[in-house]
């Protein structure tokens, strides 16, 4: 809120605001931890390796869940619970955390999937107060994830 109260009403956001926003970001992240957008992706080996005592041989075609990884308590302690303080200094280890996969294929629209993320939950929260039309609508993955009920909201603008 410390942006949007720096802001003069209509005025837009520059590219300093949205490097400070900092906790709206970590919302978002925890947001995609639990949910990922992408909750798998598929690599060929290049080499014969080990993995949790299974060989994988070169050329075979994996699959990984960042869903799985997301969801491990020895990386995120008591996983299910929604907590944005996860990200805040070191945040999580290098390779836990990867909505955008990681490595030298790393989704390369990261950068702005992120502006697109925050300049939107910007202008929703400081235009509208909103709430839900089915309080417990569930997220389903089928495989992406998506709300089961198609999360109906309502929306009030604020009066100024
Ligand atoms: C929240 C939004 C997004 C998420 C969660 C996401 C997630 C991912 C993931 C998990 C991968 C696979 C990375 C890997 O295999 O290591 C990927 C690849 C990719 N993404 Fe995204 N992505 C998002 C938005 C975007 C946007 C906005 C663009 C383009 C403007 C984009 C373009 C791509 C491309 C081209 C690849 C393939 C990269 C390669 O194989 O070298 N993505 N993305």
């Amino acid at each position: 809120m410390e942006i949007a109260k720096s802001k003069e009403p209509g005025q837009s956001l520059n590219w300093r605001d949205i490097q400070q926003m900092t906790y709206t970001w970590h919302v978002a992240c925890e947001a995609m931890r639990l949910a990922p957008p992408a909750p798998l992706a598929f690599k060929e080996a290049l080499t014969d390796f080990t993995f949790a005592g299974f060989t994988i041989p070169k050329g075979w075609k994996t699959c990984w869940s960042v869903h799985s990884t997301h969801k491990n308590p020895a990386f995120f302690p008591n996983p299910e619970k929604f907590d944005p303080t996860r990200f805040e200094g070191d945040g999580p280890l290098p390779f836990t955390f990867v909505p955008f996969g990681g490595g030298p294929r790393m989704c390369p629209g990261k950068e702005y999937a992120r502006l697109v993320i925050l300049v939107f939950m910007h202008n929703l929260v400081t235009r509208f107060k909103w709430s839900k039309l089915i309080p417990n609508d569930k997220i389903i993955f089928k495989p992406v994830p998506f709300p089961e009920g198609g999360l109906p909201i309502c929306l009030h603008p604020h009066k100024n």
